[in-house]
């Protein structure tokens, strides 16, 4: 059923994001350094590490919110802070905050997505809300929802936004077990399409795809 909500997005080649040499400095205290990887459409990078072991500031740096003391972050092949536009369009990040306006209610929040967002689907916005569980709160203001349901706010944005790159840090927290399982079956169909996913999350990620990268190790 996932399968047919997502839908497919025409990509010229294969969509590749990559780090080279990254390095994370925070007041005097190295977080991570000559990182390297890369991942492509039809992957899910499970981003791992303890509290505060640079998770959040990972993803901040390939979103092109914070800068790398050292090293590069490539979208296809480009520095992305050369590409700037030309990348945002292809990213969605759902933060720790997850980006929601409280006082709006869950449906004008997606109208908000909506006409931010780059490239979006066409899904009606009532529907994405009942297929993220939250048939019957759509015009209540957000503020009103329990923690759960603020996230899952949050997460419809990824039926809305039509976009390769999902980074995602801790999409699952508040999260019931069958919203989790739902989230997951999106990622997996995501990655299927083609496009890729990187998340942080301190739960093992039931994804078809996932492979882990411990900044631990
Ligand atoms: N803007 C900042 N200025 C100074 N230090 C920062 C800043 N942002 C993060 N840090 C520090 O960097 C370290 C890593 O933080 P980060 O949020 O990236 O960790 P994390 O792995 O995501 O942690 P958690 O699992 O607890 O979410 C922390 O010690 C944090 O205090």
């Amino acid at each position: 059923m996932i399968n047919n909500i997502l839908p497919t997005i025409a990509l010229p080649t294969t969509p590749t994001l990559s780090v080279a040499g990254l390095q994370c400095i925070r007041d005097d205290r190295v977080l991570f350094d000559n990182l390297n990887f890369s991942v492509s459409g039809g992957e899910v990078l499970q981003i791992e590490g303890r509290n505060g072991s640079g998770k959040t500031s990972l993803l901040r740096i390939l979103c092109g919110l914070a800068l790398p003391t050292e090293g590069i972050v490539y979208w296809q092949g480009q520095d992305i802070l050369d590409l700037q536009g030309d990348y945002w369009e292809n990213l969605l990040y759902i933060g720790h905050l997850a980006g929601i306006k409280v006082e709006l209610t869950p449906l004008e929040n997606l109208q908000v997505t909506r006409a931010l967002a780059s490239q979006t689907t066409d899904i009606d916005l009532t529907d994405a809300l009942a297929i993220i569980g939250l048939r019957g709160f759509e015009d209540v203001p957000v503020r009103t929802l329990s923690a759960g349901q603020q996230r899952r706010v949050a997460l419809a944005r990824l039926l809305v936004c039509n976009v390769p790159l999902w980074i995602l840090d801790e999409p699952f927290t508040s999260l019931d077990k069958a919203a989790i399982q739902m989230i997951e079956g999106l990622l997996d169909a995501h990655a299927q399409r083609g496009n890729l996913v990187v998340l942080t999350s301190h739960h093992t990620v039931n994804c078809q795809q996932a492979r882990c990268l411990d900044l631990n190790d």
